[in-house]
């Protein structure tokens, strides 16, 4: 198979089950997927499960490769995170802690790391914060820092965050778009997002997580119903076209919660 194969996952913390028995059907190079749910569905712990950042039951596959399996320098070439936000306390500047990003995948010459961070700072519209120290950057700035972070080893597997929650709008559509040109050049991209009509706009799929399942997965028109609405978030919302034909919600009111 080709692509990301996410098979019978469970995770768990001590004995509280978060992920039951997931299975996913498989998500191809030149897509982004959306992993959308409510606080606390799991979003967060599925992707580091899937990063093998954290303890899980079941076969996480990559293009045949089991992910579990591969020796760490191996996996750290083909698989990029981007957390939900950069550890603070680094003594580090930008440009240094691209280098030590891609270094994690093995040694590469010193003219070749600088050329090669350099390049990635720049395709993201941020090289001029290459000699900032990591430390003193606002929370958005950060954000791109730890994309850059991400794709620097050029992975074939890319997962995000919440990457768009610190972003201005302008921000939010460059990242976007990013996503999109990273998934066109033979990725596979799964990010989490919170805001559904961004999701709309830009994902290939949205996956719904819910009750430590899937609820709902497949194109944005499908999945973002006002039903799923208002199962998995518990509000009463409508779903319509705006002039140019995109999805928007409009959430008229919380639901009583559910006894
Ligand atoms: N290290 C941990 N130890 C114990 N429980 C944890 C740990 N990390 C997360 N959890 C629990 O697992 C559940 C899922 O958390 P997770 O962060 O994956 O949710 P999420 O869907 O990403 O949420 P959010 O949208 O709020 O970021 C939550 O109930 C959370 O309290």
């Amino acid at each position: 198979m080709s692509g990301l194969s996410i098979r019978d996952v469970s995770i768990r913390y001590g004995k509280r089950v978060v992920i039951r028995d997931l299975t996913l059907p498989d998500l191809p190079a030149g897509q982004v997927t959306v992993l959308a749910g409510p606080n606390a569905a799991g979003k967060s712990t599925l992707l580091r499960a899937v990063a093998q950042l954290g303890p899980h039951a079941g076969r996480i596959m990559l293009d045949d490769a089991d992910l579990a399996r591969l020796p760490g320098p191996q996996r750290a070439r083909l698989v990029g995170f981007m957390p939900q936000s950069l550890p603070s306390g680094s003594s580090l500047i930008v440009l240094e802690s691209i280098i030590a990003a891609l270094r994690a995948a093995g040694e590469t010459p010193a003219a070749q790391a600088d050329a090669q961070a350099m390049a990635v700072l720049d395709r993201l519209g941020i090289g001029a914060l290459a000699l900032n120290p990591l430390d003193q950057l606002s929370g958005g700035q950060r954000q791109l820092v730890s994309l850059a972070q991400a794709i620097v080893r050029n992975p074939r597997l890319l997962l995000l965050d919440e990457p768009t929650s610190a972003l201005d709008l302008a921000r939010q559509v460059r990242l976007l778009a990013e996503l999109r040109r990273l998934a066109a050049e033979g990725r596979v991209v799964v990010a989490v997002l919170h805001d559904l009509a961004l999701a709309a706009q830009w994902a290939d799929r949205i996956v719904v997580l819910h009750q430590g399942g899937i609820h709902s997965d497949g194109p944005p028109e499908k999945v973002l119903t006002p039903a799923m609405l208002a199962e998995v978030y518990g509000v009463e919302a409508r779903v319509e076209r705006c002039s140019r034909g995109n999805l928007t919600i409009l959430i008229d009111r919380e639901l009583a919660p559910v006894p």
